[in-house]
Formats: structure tokens, C-alpha cells, sequence
């Protein structure tokens, strides 16, 4: 395995319309990774996945894939892709052998022995003739899995791939995942909202929120990390939020009156103190509460279902 770089995204960029969904994203993954892809609903994972596949084209950055540049390369970085973009899609009439024929057809180099294998893999081999209809969920995702394996990636994503899943399809999809890391060396990017999922399966996790990564890790590194609210009452709240939307520890602020509630990446309480004093914004009081990152993003996925 070693430390080589398997996937590597700078400053990825995209906007729709007025509003920037992902925010100049760095991403970095090495070999034999499984990266946990946190953020709730509307955060920009499926965006953010969708340009490192190619379906999606980028208004600013770079991916490479393997050392592959997307853009030039694009054959060669996504050759060492298998990905799965939200739910898999199949003919439900035919069967999971069919299914990942027709896949086969427009991968070069696949062979029917080759599907026999990954059915195999994915504990499919003895419904292989069986019409996809019959599955359950968990099913679909593992034969989605399957598909995903035919060319022999060295990287596969899986967006929410739980999603729906009752506990034991949910079972069967992180223990395939982790077979298929131990015995195959394949690394994983798994995007999911739920962090017990991601501590579960990952070793490493990165967190989006509103399009920008606000922190990345080893997971136990990570919950631990510290995050802050920040109290401040004010009477000048307009020129306060204006200053406080310029430092780079600020994730977010919300409003009510002459109080800002300022989330925080990080102890920095004192240097936003500094930043309205030396502006001659004139603060009441101010007051802070430290957290994990884990009591953080709990609050923020119970809180509130979007960015
Ligand atoms: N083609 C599009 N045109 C306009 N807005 C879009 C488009 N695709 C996504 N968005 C918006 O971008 C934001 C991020 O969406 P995205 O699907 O990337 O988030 P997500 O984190 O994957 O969330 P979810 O888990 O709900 O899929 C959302 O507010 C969404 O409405």
C-alpha cells in the first residue's frame, strides 16, 4: 500500500446559477484509504463527487486520479475509478447477470468471467440468473458494487450508499467494503450524513458544510477536534457579521437582534474579539462554549436539515 496518492482535488469549484456549491475543495486521499465524505443534506457531496467523475464539469480546480489529470488524461484517471452516483441503476426485468453485461459491453476488456467473479465477490453468484426486480435494496447496492468492480479500479465511490437500508443491508455493504479494502487493497470515498456510519467503516473523514471543507483527518483525531460557539451581542450586528464573514475559522453565523451566534472552527473567540475592537465595533458582552466536532455535527444534522 505505502503513502502514494490516489486521489488528490484542488480548490474544486462549482456554481449554479448565483450560488457557489462547492467552494474551492481540497481533497487529498492516499492508497488504501477509506474516506468518510461527511455533510448533511444540500452540503454538496453528490456535486462534489459528481465532478470527480467527470459528469459534472468544474468552474475552478483540478482532480487527479493516479497521478492523471481529469481534464487531459481522462481515459487513464477514470480507468482507476468505479463509482456509483446515487442509487444504481437496472433493468429490473433482467437479470443481475444481464445487468452487469450490458456494463461489461462498454467497459473494454471485460470479460464474462469477469462478471462471474464480481458476483462472486459481492455474495451474488447463486441469484446471478434471478431478475433484479426480486432484490432487496441491500441487494441492488452489492450487485451496484459488483458493477462498479468489473474493470478492476483501484478507487471506487459510493455515494450514501446505506441510504434506505435496513440494518442488515446496511451490514452487508460495510462488510463488503471492508473485504474488498482488506483483501483487494481498494481504497473507498464514501459520502454519508451520518457520522456513526462514517466512524464505522472509514480511517479517514473529511467535513463539508456549505461547499467548503472544514476539517479533514484521521476519524479519532477528528471527533475530537475542537469547534466553538460564539456569543456576541452587539449594537452594530450589520458591520459585526460583514467583519466576522472575513475570518477563516468562522463556518457560520446566524442572527436574532443585536445577538450573532458564530460557529467556530478552532479556539479563536480572542482573535474575533480583536477583529471587532480594532474596528470599532463596540461589544457588550461576549461569551463562548467549546464542543467537539462530534457534538458539533450532531447538533448541526438534528438542527438543521440543509446548508
Ligand atoms: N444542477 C443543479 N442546478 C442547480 N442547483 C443544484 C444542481 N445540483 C445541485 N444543486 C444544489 O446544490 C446544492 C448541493 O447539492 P448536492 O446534491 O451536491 O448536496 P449533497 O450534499 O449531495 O446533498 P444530498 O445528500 O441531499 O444529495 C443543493 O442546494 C442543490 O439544490
Amino acid at each position: 500500500m505505502g503513502n502514494k496518492i490516489l486521489l488528490e482535488v484542488r480548490g474544486l469549484t462549482k456554481i449554479f446559477g448565483s450560488r457557489t456549491v462547492v467552494d474551492r475543495l481540497d481533497l487529498r486521499m492516499e492508497e488504501g484509504d477509506i474516506y468518510g465524505f461527511l455533510g448533511t443534506n444540500g452540503s454538496g457531496k453528490t456535486t462534489t463527487i459528481r465532478m470527480i467523475t467527470g459528469l459534472v464539469h468544474p468552474d475552478a480546480g483540478e482532480v487527479r486520479i493516479g497521478g492523471f489529470d481529469l481534464k487531459s488524461q481522462f481515459k487513464a484517471a477514470i480507468s482507476l475509478v468505479g463509482a456509483i452516483v446515487e442509487n444504481p441503476a437496472f433493468y429490473p426485468y433482467l437479470s443481475a447477470y444481464d445487468n452487469l453485461k450490458l456494463t461489461a459491453n462498454l467497459l473494454p476488456g471485460v470479460t464474462r468471467k469477469r462478471i462471474d467473479e464480481v458476483l462472486d465477490i459481492a455474495g451474488l453468484a447463486d441469484r446471478a440468473k434471478d431478475k433484479v426486480g426480486t432484490f432487496s435494496l441491500g441487494m441492488k447496492q452489492r450487485l451496484g458494487i459488483a458493477g462498479a468492480l468489473l474493470n478492476r479500479p483501484k478507487l471506487i465511490i459510493l455515494d450514501e450508499p446505506t441510504n434506505g437500508l435496513d440494518p442488515q443491508g446496511m451490514r452487508g455493504i460495510k462488510e463488503l467494503i471492508a473485504q474488498l479494502a482488506a483483501e483487494q487493497g481498494i481504497s473507498f470515498l464514501i459520502s454519508s450524513h451520518l457520522l456513526h456510519e462514517v466512524e464505522q467503516i472509514c480511517t479517514k473523514a473529511g467535513v463539508i458544510r456549505k461547499g467548503k471543507l472544514i476539517a479533514e483527518g484521521e476519524i479519532r483525531q477528528l471527533l475530537a477536534t475542537g469547534v466553538e460557539t460564539v456569543e456576541i451581542v452587539t449594537s452594530e450586528p450589520d458591520k459585526a457579521e460583514q467583519l466576522l464573514r472575513t475570518a477563516t475559522e468562522v463556518i457560520s453565523i446566524s442572527r436574532s437582534q443585536d445577538q450573532l451566534t458564530v460557529q467556530t472552527y478552532g479556539d479563536c473567540s480572542f482573535k474575533l474579539n480583536q477583529l471587532l475592537v480594532t474596528s470599532g465595533v463596540q461589544i457588550r458582552t461576549i461569551s463562548r462554549r467549546p464542543q467537539t466536532l462530534e457534538q458539533f455535527f450532531l447538533g448541526i444534522t438534528e438542527g438543521d436539515g440543509g446548508p
